[in-house]
């Protein structure tokens, strides 16, 4: 089966956020999204809420809930005890951590597995005492892997930034996929299931399904708004299902 399409609403909470108006609709626009074949949506609510705001969290619940029952809710984040605790009262189906500091941009790397197993393995082990698949944020790196399964998660999330980036150099794309596939291939045979997410676009996916025929699902978010505003959302949620081999 082809990877699962989970479609993060972040950038689109951002428009929304650039005037004291509720649109563009993120639950509108995640309606759409499900209803054109998306199996699932993604937030990553950071502590300062320029993108998602942690009021859109059970809205989303909700949608998915009423209108969606077999889709999937995937709340990204930093373990504060104020994001475990909006997980805790949300239920989304799987939780990806991430190591992002409140002041970055955008995520910019995975965890250091071995290094950071002291805040991890408690974090993964009250996450899984309350049901959740957990996923963790992951550079390409084969070796992090046994430390990765060590933490108690099921899955990550290879962190597929430097591969977006290099859209205009076949020769550095080919050479970031192999990494990839190293790495996954890493993951599972350490039991971890593998997700995967960042800059990905139409033009990129399939390479990246090629090379990791096994991935569970993406998340995707600001390539996939960009092409939302040329195609709109349906048509854009075919194109990508269509990249990712459906
Ligand atoms: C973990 C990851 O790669 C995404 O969640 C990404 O961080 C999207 O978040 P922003 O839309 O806030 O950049
Ligand atoms: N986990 C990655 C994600 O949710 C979306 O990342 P991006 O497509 O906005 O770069």
């Amino acid at each position: 089966m082809p990877a699962k399409l989970s479609v993060n609403v972040n950038a689109i909470a951002m428009l929304r956020n650039r005037r004291d108006l509720p649109w563009p609709s993120v639950t509108g626009l995640g309606r759409i999204a499900l209803a054109a074949g998306a199996h699932g949506l993604t937030v990553h609510p950071r502590p300062d809420q320029r993108h998602i705001r942690f009021s859109d969290v059970p809205e989303i619940r909700a949608l998915i809930d009423d209108e969606f029952p077999k889709a999937e809710f995937n709340i990204e984040g930093y373990p504060t005890e104020d994001f475990l605790e909006l997980v805790e009262k949300h239920q989304p189906e799987q939780v990806t951590l991430v190591p992002d500091d409140p002041s970055q941009a955008t995520s910019d790397h995975g965890w250091d597995f071995a290094g950071q197993a002291g805040l991890l393995k408690p974090v993964v082990a009250r996450l899984k005492k309350g049901g959740f698949r957990v996923s963790l944020f992951s550079d390409a790196e084969p070796a992090g892997m046994s430390a990765a399964r060590d933490t108690g998660a099921d899955r990550i999330e290879l962190f597929t930034g430097p591969y977006g980036a290099c859209f205009d150099d076949k020769a550095k794309a080919a050479r970031e996929l192999e990494k990839l596939a190293k790495t996954a291939e890493a993951a599972l045979a350490a039991g971890l299931a593998v997700n995967a997410g960042h800059d990905l676009v139409v033009d990129n996916l399939p390479q990246l399904m090629k090379h990791i025929p096994t991935l569970a699902e993406v998340s995707i978010g600001h390539g996939l708004t960009a092409d939302a505003l040329e195609h709109g959302m349906a048509g854009t949620i075919r194109r990508y299902l269509k990249a990712c081999g459906w």
